[in-house]
């Protein structure tokens, strides 16, 4: 009876509590002001997650300034940055000053180790150190061929497909086979192995079964396909709350072995085995005191870790970091790139003159040059492949929000001038040691203040003006209409009207985009990421049209995998089904 009583004494005081702390700031960031509300116990937890974070955090920018607090979980506070000149101070002080958040440290410790995404400052610089060369531009140009090669693979299968419908049309689960596609993308230019996931492409009711043969899968590809499946699994978003509340009050419960622990770990056994392949290859190749013939065994990015290991002392990483390394490539290479090329599938099928342009282009340089472009020419060429890929990045960025930690008292300089709660005008603002800071990338990426009053709307002719000179004073203009044509860098850009200039040119970043973060924790596979989405839109829109088998006004919804992914309106998971056709039919 007695604990009875005081198990709802302790329930009434926390509830107290949370309601105190969700109307409350604290008082090292009273001066901030911000949008109050939110569930009792998430706070705008849930808000941060969803697809419209772009709406609502640009909404409370444009009635609260470009730095406000907001309540979130557990009664805590959030600091959100949306100034340009405060983003790029934070993250080029990242790893340091601003550090990666408790929970996520901690989640990414218990699940993948101690590798560069879990470490800080001097660990990450030299981890980083040792990263490059695996990532470096000469990699990707030697990569390049593998995407294609995974992108025919896919064509083959797809092929096959049409070849068994009488019809000569199917629906297609494009996001499954994107994931499978960036899994062996990964596989073979990251660890010289062939995971063979394009080949395991399960076969949803929509979808007549590939009518092909699968050989055998070994442990290894097993382990790494199941996590694959278990990635993309449905989490149902009651519980996925309640753990996210949990986790912040009880962060031991990660420790727990769940479905999800053990994935990791039989995902962790899968890669050693690949890890004790590259380490015997690298001894073979250079020989046990190193200095031999590089071959392309040692140059995957893999064999080039295990060298740099031997090799370099002031860039030594050590098992547990290497194997840790090796789960965040595959993980981090896996599920943004299949991600952002779901969402460039889903553009091309809803926009028949988008897809008719891009598929001109690919046909225009195929019939010039015969065999498939290099990575120098995807890369300088292609203007509008490339204006489409950099649109995509911006509307979709598969990480949508950037969360750290002040590790120390600091002082945030800004471009414009803010309103604190009593109403003095500020033009720095003080961040107290502890608070916790976000980045909504996506609202950078999509505000009409940065973007101008198309923001919103998918529009890869906004790349193919000279952006220095992009005007937003007026939406007839500002939409295209060309005014006259002006050569840049080689290429013709379409030139518009003078005017005022955009503020997005403000924000440091890859083409004043956030997708790919910036400072020292910047995506280090950027250049894999953008070559492989170049290489499989060129295969695939060269040989296939896809529409949207409910029209171009399908609805979509999101579905969380790992990261936020797209999913059509009433579909099972994270199905996207389009129908595509071949080209020539
Ligand atoms: C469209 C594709 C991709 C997007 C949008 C993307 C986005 C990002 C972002 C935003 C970060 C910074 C995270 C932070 O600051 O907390 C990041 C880091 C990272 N990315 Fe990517 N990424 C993509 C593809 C890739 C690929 C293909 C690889 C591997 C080949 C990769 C490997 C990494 C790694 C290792 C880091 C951690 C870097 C560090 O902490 O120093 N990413 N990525």
């Amino acid at each position: 009876m007695f604990t009875l009583f005081a198990g709802v004494i302790a329930f009434v005081l926390i509830y107290a509590y949370l309601i105190y702390a969700n109307r409350t700031p604290p008082p090292s960031l009273a001066f901030l002001r911000g949008p109050v509300g939110g569930s009792i116990f998430l706070g705008f937890t849930e808000v941060m997650r969803s697809i419209s974070i772009a709406d609502y955090t640009e909404k409370w920018m444009n009635d609260y300034g470009s730095v406000y607090q907001i309540p979130m979980a557990a009664g805590t506070r959030e600091v959100i940055v949306l100034d340009p000149k405060a983003i790029a101070y934070i993250l080029a002080k990242d790893t340091v000053a601003y550090k990666r958040t408790p929970v996520l440290k901690k989640l990414v410790e218990t699940l993948i180790g101690k590798g560069i995404v879990w470490s800080d400052g001097d660990a990450h610089k030299r981890q980083r150190k040792a990263m490059n060369p695996a990532f470096s531009n000469a990699r990707v140009r030697e990569s390049t061929p593998v995407f294609f090669d995974v992108a025919f693979k896919v064509k083959s299968i797809w092929d096959s497909i049409l070849d068994a419908s009488q019809s000569g049309e199917g629906i297609i689960e494009v996001q499954e086979f994107m994931n499978h596609l960036a899994v062996d993308n990964m596989g073979l230019a990251a660890f010289g192995h062939a995971f063979d996931c394009v080949s395991n492409v399960s076969s949803p009711e929509t979808q007549p079964k590939p009518p092909m043969k699968r050989g055998p899968v070994d442990a290894t590809n097993a382990a790494v396909h199941e996590a694959v499946a278990a990635f993309k699994a449905k989490q149902p978003t009651g519980v996925a709350a309640v753990l996210y509340l949990l986790i912040h009050i009880l962060p031991m419960i990660m420790d727990l072995p769940t479905g999800r622990r053990q994935m990791f770990d039989k995902l962790s056994n899968a890669l050693r085995n690949i890890l004790e392949v590259a380490y015997a290859r690298e001894k073979v190749v250079n020989g046990a005191e190193g200095g031999g013939e590089k071959n392309d065994a040692s140059t995957t990015a893999l064999g080039l870790l295990v060298k740099a290991d031997r090799t370099d002392p002031t860039a030594k990483i050590s098992p547990d970091e290497l194997m840790a390394q090796m789960k965040e490539v595959l993980i981090a290479g896996f599920e943004p790139p299949a991600a952002a090329l779901t969402w460039g599938l889903i553009e091309i099928a809803r926009r028949p003159e988008i897809q008719s342009r891009l598929r001109a282009e690919i046909v225009e340089f195929s019939e010039n040059n015969g065999g498939e472009p290099t990575w120098d020419q995807l890369t300088a060429g292609f203007p509008y492949l490339t204006a489409f890929t950099h649109e995509v990045l911006r509307c979709y960025p598969s990480l949508p929000v950037l969360r750290r930690v002040a590790a120390e008292d600091d002082i945030l300089p800004l471009t414009h001038p803010i309103i604190t709660a009593d109403g003095k005008e500020i033009t720095q603002v003080p961040i107290p040691k502890g608070a916790f800071v976000s980045i909504p990338i996506k609202c950078m990426n999509l505000a009409e203040e940065f973007w101008g009053p198309t923001a919103k709307q998918f529009d890869p002719n906004r790349w193919l003006v000279d952006f220095d000179d992009e005007v937003d004073s007026d939406e007839e203009e500002a939409h295209g209409k060309p005014q006259k044509r002006v050569k840049i860098n080689g290429s013709v850009k379409e030139k518009r009207s003078e005017g005022k200039k955009l503020r997005a040119k403000e924000i440091q970043g890859f083409k004043h985009i956030l997708s790919f973060g910036d400072g020292p924790r910047m995506c280090l596979g950027k250049g894999f990421a953008l070559a492989s989405f170049k290489a499989t839109c060129y295969v695939l829109v060269k040989h296939f049209t896809f529409e949207f088998p409910g029209g171009p006004k399908t609805e979509l919804d999101s579905h969380w995998s790992l990261l936020p992914r797209p999913k059509v309106k009433g579909a099972e998971g994270a199905g996207v089904p389009i129908r595509i056709r071949r080209v020539d039919d």
